[in-house]
């Protein structure tokens, strides 16, 4: 595959490695690009993540023209040649072009490049791209996304998943200042979005760590701690940071908690890149022990589905039944945190879950188990919080909110006080 564009072949790697080997990309960019220069190691993660989002319109686009299913890595070439055309700014020629040499060089060989040079200009010549569908989301996840919200909700949420997400920052101070500086603007909630930031570690006030990104959804939970200055407050799935940084940033004292060894020398970076400080454990919270605090910020583990707009390889990697252990684990954490916290303290247990076991369920669960706790619904009442977005057990954050803006990551959070 000497002479084949190495972003390319990379790209269709990464594709198999989530669509037949179930792999998360974040679990296999490294091996797969390492070895590629930094352009096209950019290019083809861009590849990957976008035939990934486009997948599903790119199969309906291909459903009239392809009589038997093809092979998987020939099914990927005709995907990422549709993304590339309709959505990558790929002129067509040149995409199929570059699919026609990518089929010659695989296994099955000139058979199978006669047949997708055809396909690709039967879809060409049908047109109609625009008019199908937006990509919608496998089944094992729409069928409880429809139970929950309604089919209208779940078109909004697609809607949301096809346009991507922007990037957003939390700013240590000076938001609206920061956003002049780098062409951005501030959300109610306080972040600032960036619409095209490039190289992110090359933007002002990276170095000086003025700022870290982290989405605007995400940048909520630690708000709904309240006034945390001079408090000991334990986030106790801390890893990579960015709730951390926010804790420390408002003045908390921080133990900062992770199972994760690597994942938590990211948190370390993250601090000293900020001028933070935070006290850093890596433990597994079922088994931690400490003078009580005087609040705990829960991010539990969770399915993630909340952040689709940045990982549309995470719905087509996983199942269902992948994420039960964790929404086993999220109550455990729970019944921990309240060991850990004084009587009367607040505890924050939030996730990036669009998923009711993962969110609502876990809150009345917590409520039937634990007499004497007590939800406080008041403490998510945060700045540029629609108060409709707060339900019975909690604040429910959507992708499609904000829409007109670049939307938000999905979120749950819950705030209690401690029996
Ligand atoms: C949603 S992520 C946390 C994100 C982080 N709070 C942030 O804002 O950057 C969940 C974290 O839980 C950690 N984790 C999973 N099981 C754990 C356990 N039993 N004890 C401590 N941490 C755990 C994972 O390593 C992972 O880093």
């Amino acid at each position: 595959m000497s002479d084949l564009d190495p972003a390319r072949v990379a790209a269709l790697a990464l594709l198999g490695d989530v669509l037949e080997g179930q792999r998360l990309l974040s679990e296999v960019l490294g091996p797969r690009l390492d070895a590629l220069a930094p352009p096209d190691r950019a290019r083809a993660q861009r590849l990957a993540v976008g035939t990934l989002r486009w997948m599903d319109r790119a199969d309906r686009a291909l459903g009239p023209f392809v009589r038997m299913k093809p092979w998987p890595e020939i099914h990927n070439i005709l995907r990422l040649a549709i993304f590339e055309i309709y959505e990558g700014g790929t002129p067509a020629h040149a995409a199929v072009a570059a699919a026609v040499d990518l089929a010659r060089a695989t296994d099955r060989g000139a058979g199978q490049a006669g047949m997708v040079n055809g396909v690709l200009r039967n879809v060409e010549r049908a047109g109609g791209w625009q008019a199908l569908p937006l990509p919608r989301l496998p089944k094992w996840l729409r069928k409880p996304l429809l139970k929950t919200y309604g089919k209208e909700v779940v078109a909004a949420m697609e809607a949301a998943f096809a346009d991507g997400a922007p990037v957003d920052l939390s700013v240590k101070d000076d938001p609206a200042g920061w956003a002049e500086r780098l062409g951005g603007t501030v959300l109610p909630t306080g972040s600032v979005r960036l619409d095209m930031p490039g190289q992110i570690s090359a933007l002002p006030g990276f170095a000086d760590g003025a700022w870290w990104v982290q989405d605007a959804a995400a940048a909520v939970p630690a708000r709904a701690l309240g006034d945390v200055a001079g408090a000991r407050v334990l986030d106790m799935c801390a890893a990579p940071g960015g709730k951390t940084l926010q804790l420390a940033a408002a003045g908390a004292q921080v133990t900062a908690l992770d199972l994760s060894e690597a994942r938590m020398a990211r948190v370390g970076e993250n601090l000293a890149r900020c001028g933070l400080a935070a006290e850093i454990v890596v433990a597994d919270a079922l088994d931690y022990a400490a003078a009580p605090f005087d609040a705990v910020l829960l991010d539990a583990p969770c399915s993630a589905t909340g952040t689709l707009r940045r990982h549309p390889d995470l719905p087509r990697a996983k199942a269902a039944q992948d994420f039960a252990p964790l929404i086993a684990l999220q109550a455990r954490l729970l019944d921990r945190a309240l060991t850990l916290v004084k009587p009367g303290g607040r505890v924050v247990f939030c996730t990036c879950s669009l998923l009711p076991e993962e969110g609502e369920a876990q809150v009345d669960a917590a409520l039937a188990r634990h007499p004497g706790l007590v939800l406080d619904r008041d403490a998510l009442q945060v700045d540029g919080i629609d108060p409709a977005w707060i339900g019975a057990q909690g604040l429910r954050l959507r992708p499609d909110y904000w829409a007109d803006a670049g939307g938000m990551d999905g979120f749950f959070v819950a705030a209690f006080r401690a029996p």
